[in-house]
């Protein structure tokens, strides 16, 4: 199972000086050296956190997995920001740097984060093409998908190679303790359903390294998470390191 370790909160402290400090190249090299599997970025038009020249830049570099998390919808953005270049539109971005996976994800440009998979009954006819068009480029598929058995079997018929559960709500429910149990058995539910479709299984979003452990053991079929916030918060007060290191036994690696 795989650690793609999010930098969207490390551009996010970058960003809030005119500076280069954090290094986002240098920052993904110490993950990986840590034992990070894949570099996961969510760039978003307004750049609030992570750049176009961040994906570019990384895209140069790595030598583990890439994955680009965002919404296919959204278009070119001017930047309003001195020394910043201009937003190209999330697809454009893809088709330039053909990262080894492409999560699409169904958030509003104004979102304060990604909160909700994809409605495929509503958006199924308009998802299908940017998978075959990503897919015919090499790219790896993802779709970011809640817990919902029906919604996952439509994620097939998109001919996506992968899904990525939402994992929020079993987040939200592993810190109150409230309907952990019915709330897991939707996920190992949505994960059996999954299989059954012939799909490969990522999960992301509040994943910590309380909640991890019973996730990574239970969940069938289990891939790939990519963690950014909490990981980045813990290596705040553990270091990076030992941070990365703590995520991969939460993974059982
Ligand atoms: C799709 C998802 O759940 C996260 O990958 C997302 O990247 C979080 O975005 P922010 O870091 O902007 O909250
Ligand atoms: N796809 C989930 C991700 O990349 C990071 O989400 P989070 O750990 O920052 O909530």
């Amino acid at each position: 199972m795989a650690l793609s370790v999010n930098l969207n909160k490390i551009a996010l402290i970058r960003n809030s000086r005119d500076t280069t400090n954090p290094d986002i190249i240098q920052h993904a090299q110490m993950c990986i050296d840590a034992g990070a599997d894949g570099i996961t970025v969510h760039p978003r038009p307004d750049q609030r956190h992570i750049r176009a020249q961040d994906c570019v830049d990384l895209a140069g570099v790595l030598t583990v997995e890439f994955n680009i998390e965002g919404n296919p919808m959204s278009g070119p953005r001017r930047s309003e920001r001195a020394g910043v270049g201009d937003y190209p539109g999330f697809m454009a971005l893809v088709r330039e740097l053909r990262p080894a996976q492409c999560t699409l994800v169904p958030d509003g440009d104004g979102q304060l984060t990604s909160d909700h998979g994809f409605d495929l009954k509503r958006d199924g006819d308009t998802v299908a093409p940017l998978v075959e068009e990503l897919r015919g480029l090499g790219i790896r598929t993802s779709l970011f998908m809640d817990p919902d058995p029906e919604q996952i079997r439509l994620a097939a018929q998109t001919g996506t190679d992968r899904i990525e559960l939402y994992t929020e709500s079993y987040a939200a429910a592993y810190r109150s303790g409230e309907n952990l149990d019915a709330v897991f058995t939707q996920f190992r539910r949505a994960a059996e359903v999954a299989a059954e479709e012939g799909l490969g299984l990522n999960a992301g979003h509040d994943l910590d390294l309380h909640n991890l452990p019973h996730f990574a053991a239970d969940i069938p079929g289990l891939l790939e998470v990519s963690i950014g916030h909490a990981l980045t918060v813990d290596a705040i007060r553990m270091g990076l390191a030992a941070t990365i290191a703590a995520y991969r036994r939460a993974l059982g690696k």
